[in-house]
């Protein structure tokens, strides 16, 4: 197994500053857009060659450095060429491709280090590389084998050379005037140890690394959102907008409203281009992209990379307005769009009955056998451990009333916790998320868990339970998945309500990972 030859390459933007031994900044160059290569000269000695369109190539020999890879998932990282008293710092990197570009230089340098302690050089060898007068010779590096990376993977438990030895108290006081001391090169990276894409998703996107504007769809689980993803992730970050049609389905991928990215509001005001009100989103977002832009090509040339399944939730629309109701029906749809792809492998579900009972349901084609086969279901026993079986409602208000109802039935003290939010952020946290503000419980509550916690024991997003009793002030909860896997070690799980997110998207993610840190170590 090899590994792509892009994994030697990379397109980012640098930022390259030498240092004095006084620690002021002597050199600095800045390039918008460069190539970072990894290449070899005729003594195997390994560089990384920075080059741009204006200026000539910097070589900067790739022994000593430090790599600080952790906002690697933003497509920024830096690396410190200790001999050189200079560091180089990457941003706008495709997140997948910078993992890749990292993970080659700890995987050959760790090699190169394995082979040079295997001999010692000889004099002859060291004597040629002195008295030689011709020009460097450069090429590019070998591809990264699977064997090479094995080898570099049983190597991480040790001391390797990118990885700094614990401090001894010399280092210590060393470290104390340098900074914190680096991040090991590899340790392994949701963006590495994903499952990989299968053909049609691979085909997707290398439309989308090949610029083309295209539409993605498929019935439930085909992994549309799972793609979506990877596509950001392989996509230059500051160039790239992941947006969505409402606040929820934006958290859900990490990125914002359509509106609000668009600056267009509700969009409810008039333009001239405007057709009709169901359509007229996607036309006025394209006028106004095409007037920003100053270019006339389809949405002022930003590449667009639709994703949704039309037969899941259409389009709302005013009632007694018939008119055009989806965006493929707009009159900038055939524009826009160059591509079309339908994603057919299901992977949430691999039982294939269920599957096209789902498929069937999804068009509209629900015959007597599929009706029969579903109602069958009913007699099944599904309530366990006081969990009882998940009723689903087709509106919101249905699903609150009959909480509400089943809540005020329960017998028992009434327990209300209040999330704390972001200041001022509480309203839009009422609007964009499905944790209510106020949470009232009580001693045999339903509950669902609306975060993932722990994937491998079953805490996950839409986990049932109920409430057993409530302990120093926080509900204790009996979680189905957990309590069947753990019977014999643990049987109650403590759960403190996870509040909400907070709003400033910036920080989200770590102060999110606080509270549930703060939240297992209370357990
Ligand atoms: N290539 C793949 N290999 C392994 N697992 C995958 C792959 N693609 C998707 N999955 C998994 O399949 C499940 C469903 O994926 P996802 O939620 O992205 O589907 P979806 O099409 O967005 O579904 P929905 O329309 O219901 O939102 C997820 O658990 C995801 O991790």
């Amino acid at each position: 197994m090899t590994m792509d030859s892009g994994d030697s390459f990379l397109s980012c933007a640098v930022i390259l500053e030498w240092m004095t031994p006084q620690g002021s900044i002597s050199r600095k160059v800045n390039y918008k857009t460069a190539s970072l290569r990894l290449i070899r000269n005729e003594f195997r000695e390994m560089f990384m060659e920075v080059l741009s369109e204006k200026h000539a190539a910097i070589r900067l020999a790739l022994k000593g450095i430090n790599v600080f890879k952790k906002f690697m998932a933003e497509g920024k990282a830096s690396v410190k060429f200790q001999d050189a008293g200079c560091t180089l710092f990457i941003s706008n990197a495709p997140p997948t491709n910078l993992v890749s570009f990292l993970r080659t230089i700890f995987v050959k340098m760790t090699g190169d280090k394995e082979q040079a302690a295997l001999k010692t050089p000889s004099k002859g060898s060291m004597r040629a590389k002195l008295l030689s007068g011709k020009a460097q010779e450069f090429e590019e590096i070998s591809p990264v084998t699977g064997k090479d990376i094995h080898n570099a993977k049983s190597k991480i438990s040790k001391t390797t050379i990118t990885t700094p030895s614990p401090p001894s108290k010399k280092r210590k006081s060393e470290d104390t005037v340098r900074g914190p001391a680096p991040k090991k090169l590899y340790s392994p990276s949701p963006l590495t140890t994903e499952s990989s894409l299968n053909s049609e998703q691979q085909m997707v996107l290398e439309a989308c690394l090949g610029g083309k504007n295209i539409f993605f769809t498929g019935s439930a689980g085909t992994g549309k959102s799972f793609l979506l993803k990877r596509i950001v992730a392989a996509l230059p970050p500051d160039v790239t907008v992941a947006t969505a049609s409402t606040g929820v389905a934006a958290c859900h991928v990490g990125g914002t409203t359509l509106h609000a990215f668009a600056g267009v509001g509700d969009g409810s005001a008039s333009t001239e281009n405007l057709c009709d009100r169901a359509t007229k989103i996607p036309l006025k977002l394209e006028a106004v992209a095409r007037h920003v832009r100053k270019n006339d090509k389809p949405f002022g040339g930003i590449q667009l990379i639709l994703c949704g399944d039309f037969l899941q939730l259409p389009p709302v629309i005013e009632k007694g307005k018939p008119g055009k109701r989806f965006c493929f029906q707009s009159a900038c749809w055939d524009k826009c769009i160059e591509l079309c792809f339908e994603l057919k492998e299901v992977h949430r579900q691999k039982d294939q009955e269920f599957i096209s009972i789902l498929n069937s349901i999804r068009i509209g084609r629900v015959t007597k056998e599929i009706s029969d086969r579903l109602i069958g279901t009913a007699r099944q026993k599904i309530e366990s451990d006081g969990i009882l079986a998940t009723r689903l409602c087709s509106h919101t208000n249905d699903s609150k009333i009959i909480n509400n109802s089943k809540l005020t039935d329960l017998e028992g003290e009434e327990k209300v916790f209040s999330s704390q939010d972001s200041d001022n952020a509480s309203k839009t946290l009422d609007m964009q998320t499905i944790a209510p503000s106020k949470l009232v419980l009580k001693v045999g509550a339903q509950v669902m868990l609306l975060k993932n916690i722990n994937v491998n024991v079953g805490l996950v997003n839409g986990a049932r339970g109920v409430v057993v009793r409530f302990e120093e002030g926080f509900p204790v909860v009996s979680v189905l998945e957990f309590y069947q896997r753990f019977r014999k070690r643990l049987q109650r799980m403590q759960i403190v309500p996870l509040g909400r997110p907070l709003a400033d998207k910036t920080n989200t993610k770590l102060k999110l990972r606080d509270i549930i840190e703060k939240q297992l170590r209370r357990k």
